[in-house]
């Protein structure tokens, strides 16, 4: 089974076009099956306003209190998974939405209680739920939600998500779509980027905020495994049925697999 994850982030799930979902049917066309992660900060920095609930963020992670936890649940169960799941059933794709927390789907530990509340870092990934889903035609619509061992409920990154679930699923791509074309430096596209000019962009703050998640996701499941990892935007056609256009994440420079 030729699969693909595709993390739908929360930045550009308001402006997916009809080229975009061209693209989705061209990878199906072509044999892909899909699962899909969905983010959607923007819809939770919305609610947390109306509900006057502070939020931070450390290197692209919300810190997330108990408070916030609920708000957090709320709005990406009921609101944006919801959204993303009608958007590809009105394009033709047989989307069903899943909680990252039903039946072990992510499994999760805390990253740091101090610094960021209850957020996690995947630890598992339950495949045969998802390949279940698969089996019966349907595209897995996934929330980023976890849940430890203990039954506690944590909010994690989307794109964390998205690259667990490609490696557990050994997932042909893994690709991150949002609001720009992929990686910008000094304005220009980069069509592919290595981790030690990653590093090096980070560091100097020409990589930052929510693409930080991205890429950091991306290289630490390259190195566990994951085959292929993209960012790609939603806003156009990112696959003309044999190439992917974006920014391709890899581990060394030189090395395309
Ligand atoms: N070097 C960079 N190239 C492109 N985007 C960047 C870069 N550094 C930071 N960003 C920011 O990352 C954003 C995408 O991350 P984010 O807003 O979290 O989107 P999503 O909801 O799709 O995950 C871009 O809109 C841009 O503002
Ligand atoms: C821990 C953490 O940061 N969780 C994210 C989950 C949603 C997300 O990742 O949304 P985007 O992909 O749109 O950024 C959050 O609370 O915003």
């Amino acid at each position: 089974m030729k699969t693909i994850v595709i993390k739908c982030g929360g930045s550009v799930i308001d402006q997916l076009t009809s080229e975009f979902f061209t693209s989705l049917k061209r990878l199906k066309a072509n044999g892909y099956q899909l699962v899909f992660v969905h983010g959607g900060g923007p819809d939770i920095n919305e609610m947390l306003d109306y509900f006057q609930v502070k939020a931070t963020f450390h290197n692209g992670l919300r810190k997330t209190t108990e408070e916030a936890l609920e708000i957090v649940e709320m709005v990406l169960s009921g609101k944006t998974n919801r959204k993303l799941v009608q958007l590809l059933r009105e394009n033709g794709l047989n989307g069903i939405g899943l909680n990252g927390t039903d039946d072990n789907c992510i499994n999760a530990s805390i990253i740091d209680e101090e610094k960021l509340g209850l957020v996690g870092a995947v630890s598992k990934v339950n495949a045969r739920l998802i390949y279940t889903l698969l089996e019966e035609a349907l595209i897995p619509v996934i929330t980023p939600l976890g849940i430890t061992e203990d039954g506690r409920k944590l909010n994690i990154n989307a794109d964390y998500v998205a690259s667990a679930v490609a490696k557990y699923l050994h997932a042909e791509q893994c690709l991150f779509v949002t609001d720009v074309a992929g990686i910008l430096i000094d304005g220009r596209l980069q069509s592919v980027m290595a981790q030690e000019e990653i590093n090096h962009f980070i560091e100097t703050g020409q990589i930052s905020g929510g693409m930080i998640p991205k890429v950091t996701s991306a290289i630490a499941a390259l190195e566990s495994g994951l085959n292929s990892v993209m960012i790609v935007s939603g806003k156009k056609q990112f696959f003309d049925g044999e190439d992917l256009l974006g920014t391709k994440i890899v581990v060394k420079e030189g090395i395309i697999e």
